[in-house]
């Protein structure tokens, strides 16, 4: 059988082109059978000539992006919101690329470089399933395990990985990292376009991972990026305001979380069923349905709830037939939400529950409710809240662990949804006695504007409110830092395990941890 060879990973190349990781080993796919699959998954069937059934061109790989395109590879000419991918055939082509995915408009483009050309209605529609078949079907091998929901799924993620990693090799894919057994890929996205994914995938399959947690995005699920991929169970942790800059409506954003409990996609569903969507996912849902809670009657739910004496939340967790007693080591009455439907995701898969405890135990995620201490007895904490529930829950639970003055560093990023701004700082100011609006990556947008808006609602929520606006974000740490004293807390929100600050496309070095850790020094 042929086989084609590549490297294992190819560098993030410049202009912010996806770091690619492809298997070493690929057996040649024809390009007849890939048009076979592409039309089957196209509604409106083929739109342009035909591949012919007898053409010699084979494929060994498929990028969306002319940055990372490699030998042998189909190149997907999308049209995109900036621009079209057409306009990088030529590029692609001389990466190697020897056949074009593409939509009508971009098929006279595609068509000028001589290369094959594949016509579909809309391609990224069928990307995932030509994905699976260039690298067979990869997901078919594998206990993938999905998580979607506004807040926590990163931080569930890591709590599945923490104890799948007693079992044996994991692979973990989320907004951090990207992880496969020891290699550390760095996430562009939260959930990788389908091209990569479906690469991803196939790695896992060579080294012989047998598990995957991922985090599965709402854009992903709009963008078909998670096409193609069959997850074992699937879970639902919570939704509210987020990303309606994208959805549009409110509506559209549950309906596209919603379409990961289909049975195309997935085997069971564990949905937590604490919020009013949770409850009509449930309903809705035609896959077998496994229901957890916190605050009421489900399948899966929590009793007993404690502090233990060095701070971790001690609970009963309750599921079919069993009760599991769980110390959960990350801080917030929300990370025992995260736990709850992590076991119960994981009983579906026959995990035994002392690995579950351990893992829930020991499980660390960097820049989620993160503590940095000072000898005096103030308390710094990084947080990645940047919707207003995360907000409120995040200050929430620093205050139960606050005996003095609580203070909130916040801001708000731009181009994403400006809906939520006066939401998070009224959250904000409702939370903390002092509140500094401060700057979190506003990129293409005016900084002042967004504080403006924070700010705004901070006011109206709290008249009155101790308010300050520092637009350096350092200097304002910095300022709350010195502000506060022995028995404060300081929650520095929305950036977490980020390491840089976008301003107008310009990303510059900034990293919330490094900077509490170097303030907290200075000012001992
Ligand atoms: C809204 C959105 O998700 N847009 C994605 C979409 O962009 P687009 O359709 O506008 O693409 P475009 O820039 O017009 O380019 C058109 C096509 O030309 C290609 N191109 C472009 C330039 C080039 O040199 N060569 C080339 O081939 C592009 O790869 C693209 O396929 O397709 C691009 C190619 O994959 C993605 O990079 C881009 O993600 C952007 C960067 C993005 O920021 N997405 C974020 C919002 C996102 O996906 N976030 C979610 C949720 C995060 C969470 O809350 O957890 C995530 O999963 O990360
Ligand atoms: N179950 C939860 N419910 C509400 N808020 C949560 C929950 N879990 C975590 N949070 C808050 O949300 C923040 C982000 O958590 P996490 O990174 O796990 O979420 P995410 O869904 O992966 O976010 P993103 O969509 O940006 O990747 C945390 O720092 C915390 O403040
Ligand atoms: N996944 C989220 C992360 C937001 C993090 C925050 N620092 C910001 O830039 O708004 C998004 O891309 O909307
Ligand atoms: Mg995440």
């Amino acid at each position: 059988m042929a086989v084609a060879s590549g490297p294992v990973s190819t560098p993030t190349a410049a202009g912010g082109a996806v770091a690619a990781i492809r298997p070493r080993h690929v057996v040649p796919v024809g390009l007849a059978d890939l048009a076979t699959v592409a039309h089957a998954h196209s509604p409106a069937g083929p739109s342009g000539p035909a591949v012919p059934s007898g053409s010699p061109v084979t494929v060994t790989g498929v990028s969306l992006d002319s940055r990372s395109v490699l030998p042998g590879d189909l190149y997907a000419a999308l049209p995109g919101a900036v621009t079209h991918g057409a306009e990088f055939v030529a590029k692609a082509q001389q990466a190697g690329a020897v056949a074009v995915l593409t939509d009508p408009t971009g098929a006279e483009r595609a068509a000028a470089s001589g290369l094959p050309v594949l016509v579909v209605d809309k391609p990224r529609d069928v990307l995932g399933a030509v994905a699976s078949r260039i690298y067979g079907e990869p997901t078919s091998e594998l206990r993938l395990i999905g998580i979607t929901g506004t807040n926590g799924k990163t931080t569930t993620s890591f709590l599945l990985d923490s104890v799948l990693r007693q079992l044996g090799p994991t692979a973990l894919i989320g907004t951090i990292q990207t992880r496969i057994g020891d290699e550390v890929v760095p996430s562009v996205r939260t959930t990788p376009e389908a091209t990569d994914l479906q690469a991803l995938f196939a790695v896992m399959r060579e080294r012989a991972v047998p598990w995957c947690s991922m985090e599965v995005s709402s854009h992903a699920l709009a963008l078909g990026r998670v096409d193609g991929a069959r997850f074992a169970v699937a879970g639902f942790l919570n939704l509210s305001q987020d990303h309606l800059d994208f959805h549009k409506t409110f509506e559209d954003y549950f309906q596209a979380k919603a379409s990961l409990f289909t049975p195309e996609r997935c085997d069971v569903a564990v949905v937590t069923i604490d919020d009013a969507y949770g409850r009509r996912l449930a309903e809705q849902t035609v896959v077998p349905l496994v229901t957890v809670s916190t605050t009421g009657d489900a399948d899966w739910t929590v009793a007993n709830k404690h502090r233990s004496e060095h701070g971790t939340t001690v609970v009963d967790i309750e599921g079919p037939g069993e009760t599991l007693t769980v110390e959960i080591g990350l801080p917030g009455d929300f990370n025992v939400a995260n736990a709850l439907l992590a076991t119960a995701m994981l009983r579906q898969l026959d995990v035994p529950a002392e690995a579950i405890a351990a893992g829930l135990r020991t499980a660390t995620v960097p820049g989620r409710m993160e503590p940095f201490t000072r000898d005096d007895g103030l308390t710094v904490i990084v947080d990645y809240a940047h919707t207003p529930d995360a907000v409120a829950l995040a200050l929430t639970a620093a205050r139960t662990a606050t005996k003095g003055r609580l203070f909130a560093v916040v801001g708000c990023g731009g181009d994403r949804d400006p809906w939520k701004r006066p939401a998070m700082g009224a959250e904000a100011a409702r939370a903390a006695d002092v509140v500094i609006v401060t700057d979190d990556n506003p990129r293409s947008e005016d900084p002042a504007a967004i504080r403006a808006a924070a700010l705004a609602g901070a006011r109206e929520a709290v008249p009155g409110a101790d308010l300050q606006e520092i637009g350096d974000r350092r200097q304002a740490i910095a300022a709350a830092i010195r502000l506060a004293g022995p028995g404060d807390t300081v929650v520095v929100l929305g950036k977490g395990h980020e390491t840089g600050q976008d301003v107008g496309g310009v990303i510059h070095p900034f990293d919330d941890r490094e900077t509490v850790r170097e303030l907290l020094e200075a000012n001992r």
